[in-house]
């Protein structure tokens, strides 16, 4: 008999989730979650910076669903909004009136967008931004940086420090079983912050490359921030050779500030992708460039489709986010004052507790991984993560959520901070962090 025949109503989270395992492979709809389990843990709500477990628990959470809610979860402002779009009609497949504002307010805060394509997932925005590469250039191979992350598409899922438990292969190795095989042929794969390899590679092979991708500052290996100057290298490269810039801005996209890490770093690429706190927990996603670069896509040439693509209720949720964001941008400066916060009096209780760290930060998100020794280098991905003691930090991750603080296991996964996370919810954190770390 499996477990959902059995009355889960006053279940544990131990017994749901062994239920959940029971009908969905691994418990649930993504291998790096399902890989994020350490204690069960099965959630009845969410609300703020809060979340609560089918037992009543409450846990302050600190990876936020990975990052799309800057305000909080459930901010009535905007998934308010989305709720009474539903009852308007969250999908027709018709032209919405909310069409041209949702991609209006995009258009009107990302400098390098004119015009873009909404998506459901930053993997379907990416697959399609890298295929229109391809057709605009001619060229077919995509150039991409350790540690940085672009979805589960066949031509950029390589195995990464994150997927392959802190070892990074060197080179493009495929991410998953299944893959067509020479599915990366097409796809270089340098060291982060590397300006002789990227030297090497555009002169050996520029002439072949369709586009650069890459996390302007690289979210998915702990913060790694460019090295002064490496993306205006890129840039500059791409330019001369005929490649296309494409900015994965998943992650940093009005997260880091409204103009997402282009307004930061002043680079303007030819392509960017946007998700995650665009549609404020909303599922949505975007790509985008000049009208002359979208053009083969506007002239139904080049292809891009989709469902539930650009549907309403997506389309009401950027409309509400962007419009608070473009309402208020002093959030920003609200939220590096709390992380700034965050960050120094969490590098405190490690230091007292001895225990070396790497912290790293840009803007709302951290990450925070303990280390075998200290580091002596600069931040850099291929400094810091042999260091990182991944099984330390797993065990750190369980003692803190048992005692009311989630953050995801994998020390290579940032935390995501709020306007919710108020100085005494932090404070919080870090009297849990410290408590955990005298247990440890
Ligand atoms: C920089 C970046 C991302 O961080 C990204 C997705 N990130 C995550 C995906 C997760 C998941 O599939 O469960 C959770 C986290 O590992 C990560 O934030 C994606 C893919 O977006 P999507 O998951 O919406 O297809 C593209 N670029
Ligand atoms: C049979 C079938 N499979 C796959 C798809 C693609 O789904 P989506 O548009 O959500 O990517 C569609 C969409 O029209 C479909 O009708």
């Amino acid at each position: 008999m499996t477990q959902t025949s059995v009355n889960l109503t006053h279940a544990t989270s131990e017994q749901l989730l062994e239920a959940t395992r029971a009908v969905i492979a691994g418990g649930g709809s993504s291998n790096m979650r399902n890989m994020g389990v350490t204690d069960p843990l099965v959630l009845d709500r969410s609300a703020g910076c809060r979340v609560w477990d089918v037992e009543g628990n409450e846990l302050i959470d600190v990876n936020m669903g990975y990052g799309p809610h800057l305000f909080g979860y459930a901010d009535p402002d905007v998934l308010g909004v989305v709720a009474q779009q539903l009852r308007l009609g969250a999908i027709t497949g018709i032209t919405h009136r909310l069409d041209h504002q949702a991609a209006g307010l995009i258009a009107a805060t990302v400098p390098s967008i004119e015009q873009v394509r909404f998506a459901n997932s930053g993997t379907e925005a990416i697959t399609s931004a890298l295929r229109l590469a391809r057709h605009l250039t001619g060229r077919a191979r995509v150039v991409t940086f350790e540690g940085h992350y672009h979805g589960w598409s066949e031509t950029v899922l390589r195995k990464s420090a994150i997927t392959n438990n802190g070892t990074d292969p060197t080179g493009a190795v495929p991410g998953a079983p299944g893959m067509i095989p020479g599915a990366l042929d097409f796809t270089y794969q340098l060291p982060w912050n590397d300006v002789a390899a990227l030297d090497a590679l555009f002169a050996a092979h520029g002439t072949e490359i369709a586009a650069v991708i890459l996390e302007p500052i690289c979210g998915n290996a702990g913060m790694v921030h460019p090295l002064p100057g490496f993306v205006e290298k890129i840039a500059d490269l791409a330019a001369r050779h005929g490649a296309l810039l494409v900015f994965d801005e998943v992650i940093t996209g009005f997260r880091v500030g409204l103009s997402g890490a282009q307004g930061l770093l002043g680079v303007q690429p030819d392509l960017t992708i946007v998700s995650k706190v665009l549609g404020g927990g909303f599922p949505v996603a975007a790509f985008g460039g000049s009208r002359e670069l979208m053009a083969p896509l506007a002239r139904n040439e080049a292809f891009h489709a989709g469902v539930f693509s650009g549907n309403h209720a997506a389309m009401s949720a950027v409309v509400a986010m962007l419009t608070k964001l473009t309402g208020d941008p002093s959030v920003y400066g609200t939220l590096d004052v709390l992380s700034s916060y965050a960050e120094q009096r969490l590098a405190d209780v490690f230091a007292e507790a001895g225990r070396p760290v790497r912290i790293t930060r840009a803007g709302s998100v951290l990450s925070v991984a303990l280390l075998t020794r200290p580091q002596e280098t600069e931040s850099d991905y291929d400094a810091a993560v042999p260091l990182i003691d991944f099984a330390a930090h797993r065990r750190l991750q369980i003692l803190c959520q048992r005692a009311g603080l989630y953050f995801h296991p994998n020390p290579l996964e940032p935390w995501f901070l709020s306007t919710a996370h108020t100085p005494d919810v932090l404070d919080s954190v870090v009297a849990t962090v410290k408590d955990s770390l005298a247990r440890l």
